[in-house]
């Protein structure tokens, strides 16, 4: 969560004017000019995600190769400046350019080209991103090259420096505190006339604030809790690409910082799942479109699987369950298992019948109205006999009613995939019980005394209907949206519970 708070309100400052609203575009044409990172991290890579991940077309000219990974740069090649003047008209000659993000100038030449080039274009929106040094700490620009960034300032609508650039700016040693920071932030923009991000990313603490310094002097704070990560490659050219698109798409400078600021957190928050390189790896850009993108195969009901082996492991460490493979579970323990488990499967069946009411296909209908007969005919049947010779003269326990209660949720006012994701930790856990307790079974040594029960869920064709209803609810992910799927996701993992949980209940109540 980004939180903002503002001091003193922007009075009449010349970089605060609006640009007009008629520049505002929801797909901005944004270009990026910058150096090139390789390992796709932070240069031009990293802006080319960004704006595309922030909805903008995305268009590059680049000023500098470098050979560079996750743990540093080793070689840098700066192209002639008059090369680069070529690719920024071959531009500008042809496409509107709605906003730019400026990264990577090695040396004072390349500034010189690019200030020229902003001089005649004067595009709506100019980010400048004062680049000097990669996160590894290798230096990127050359040391002469200062003075000719302070006077590409002017070409900005804002400046976006980390703690040693801005003290590199201002020629001071670099803020030891963020109060530090915001004093050099304020004499930057004044200096200079330019609205600036002082970013805080380079603090210590447990927060990882930002500010927009107006030239006038008001600063509006933008803070979010530090991620203990260290893949921070591309954070500054991420953010810097992000903010040039928002902006074009706001006009709105506090706005377009809250939702760029947003957006590279949550890619800090999952960029663990990239797995790139050994060093400061690269954040995840596409973290959204990715998380909405329906998954291929059974690669959801396989994260279904691998998120409730907590509660696989739990169903095999319990008393009952081990007391039933060993053939020592006590008559009164089993039969109130059964008895649950009959009051169960009547409801069960109605929610079947239901997800047989929702289903998309003829198929998938004549499933779930089997299965729903098959819980009224073969289990009740089975326990029927059971709990005939062995009465027991119980209502459903608080397990039993809280789980039909989440089914009967689920079949009421949910959609089909959550009706069938409900309903198969029944089907899939059982069988996996059915499937390790039969082994032990076989292996077993003289009569068992639950022989009847364990050979009706050792049976193939149970197996079958399980993955059966596997397959189903991996359709249903694929046709769902991603709030869909989380709901799925919720209904399983609280179904995989109430499994675990009702098969400890025999231990506590009989
Ligand atoms: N560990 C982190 N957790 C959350 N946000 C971070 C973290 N590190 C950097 N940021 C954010 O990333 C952006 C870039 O910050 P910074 O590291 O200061 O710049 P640079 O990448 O240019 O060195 C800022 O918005 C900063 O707040
Ligand atoms: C080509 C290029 N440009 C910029 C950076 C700085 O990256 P960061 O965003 O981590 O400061 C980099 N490492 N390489």
């Amino acid at each position: 969560m980004i939180v903002n708070t503002l001091s003193e309100p922007a009075t009449g400052d010349r970089a605060a004017a609006p640009t007009p609203a008629a520049t505002v575009r929801r797909h901005p044409r944004v270009l990026s000019i910058a150096g090139s990172d390789p390992s796709g991290g932070a240069g031009i890579q990293a802006d080319i995600k960004s704006i595309a991940a922030n909805g903008g077309y995305a268009m590059a000219a680049v000023t500098a190769l470098t050979a560079q990974n996750t743990r540093g740069v080793q070689s840098v090649h700066v192209p002639p400046a008059e090369f680069l003047r070529r690719q920024l008209e071959s531009l500008s000659d042809d496409i509107a350019i709605d906003a730019v993000k400026i990264g990577m100038l090695a040396n004072p030449e390349v500034m010189r080209a690019v200030g020229e080039w902003l001089e005649t274009t004067r595009p709506a929106v100019v980010v400048l991103d004062p680049v000097m040094v990669a996160s590894s700490g290798d230096s990127l620009v050359a040391v002469d090259a200062r003075l000719a960034l302070l006077d590409l300032l002017q070409h900005a609508h804002l400046v976006t420096p980390n703690l040693p650039e801005l003290a590199v700016l201002v020629g001071e040693a670099e803020a030891d505190s963020w109060e530090a920071a915001l004093e050099q932030g304020r004499r930057l923009a004044a200096t200079s006339q330019v609205r600036v991000l002082v970013k805080g990313g380079h603090l210590a603490g447990s927060a990882c604030p930002d500010a927009l310094v107006e030239p006038g002097g008001s600063v509006e704070e933008f803070t979010a809790l530090r991620i203990d990560t260290a893949n921070t490659h591309g954070t500054g050219c991420s953010l810097s690409a992000a903010l040039a698109t928002v902006q074009a798409q706001t006009n709105h400078w506090p706005e377009s910082v809250r939702r760029a600021k947003g957006w590279l957190w949550d890619a800090l928050e999952t960029s663990a799942e990239l797995e790139v390189g050994h060093g400061h790896g690269p954040v995840n850009h596409f973290h959204s479109l990715w998380d909405a993108a329906p998954p291929a195969g059974n690669a959801f009901s396989r994260s279904l699987w691998d998120e409730v082996e907590p509660q696989r492991k739990a169903i095999f460490e319990l008393g009952f369950i081990k007391d039933l493979a060993a053939g020592t579970l006590t008559e009164a323990h089993f039969a109130y298992y059964l008895a649950q488990d009959a009051m169960y499967l009547g409801s069960y069946s109605r929610v079947l019948a239901r997800a047989s009411a929702l289903a998309p296909t003829a198929e998938e209908q004549l499933f779930w109205a089997k299965g729903a007969e098959n819980c009224l005919a073969v289990e009740l049947a089975l326990h029927g006999d059971w709990l005939a010779r062995h009465p027991l003269d119980v209502g459903p326990g608080p397990v039993t009613k809280h789980y039909v209660d989440h089914l009967q949720a689920a079949a009421f006012a949910g959609s089909y995939g959550e009706v069938v994701a409900a309903v198969l930790p029944c089907y899939w856990l059982y069988a996996e019980v059915g499937r390790v307790l039969h082994a032990d079974y076989l292996a077993f040594d003289g009569v068992h005394p639950y022989a009847r029960w364990l050979e009706t869920y050792a049976d193939q064709a149970f197996a079958d209907a399980a993955e059966a209803a596997v397959r189903i609810v991996d359709a249903a992910a694929r046709r769902g949206s991603a709030l869909d799927r989380e709901r799925m996701r919720e209904a399983f993992v609280h179904s995989a519970q109430y499994e675990v949980d009702f098969f400890d209940a025999a231990r506590l109540h009989a």
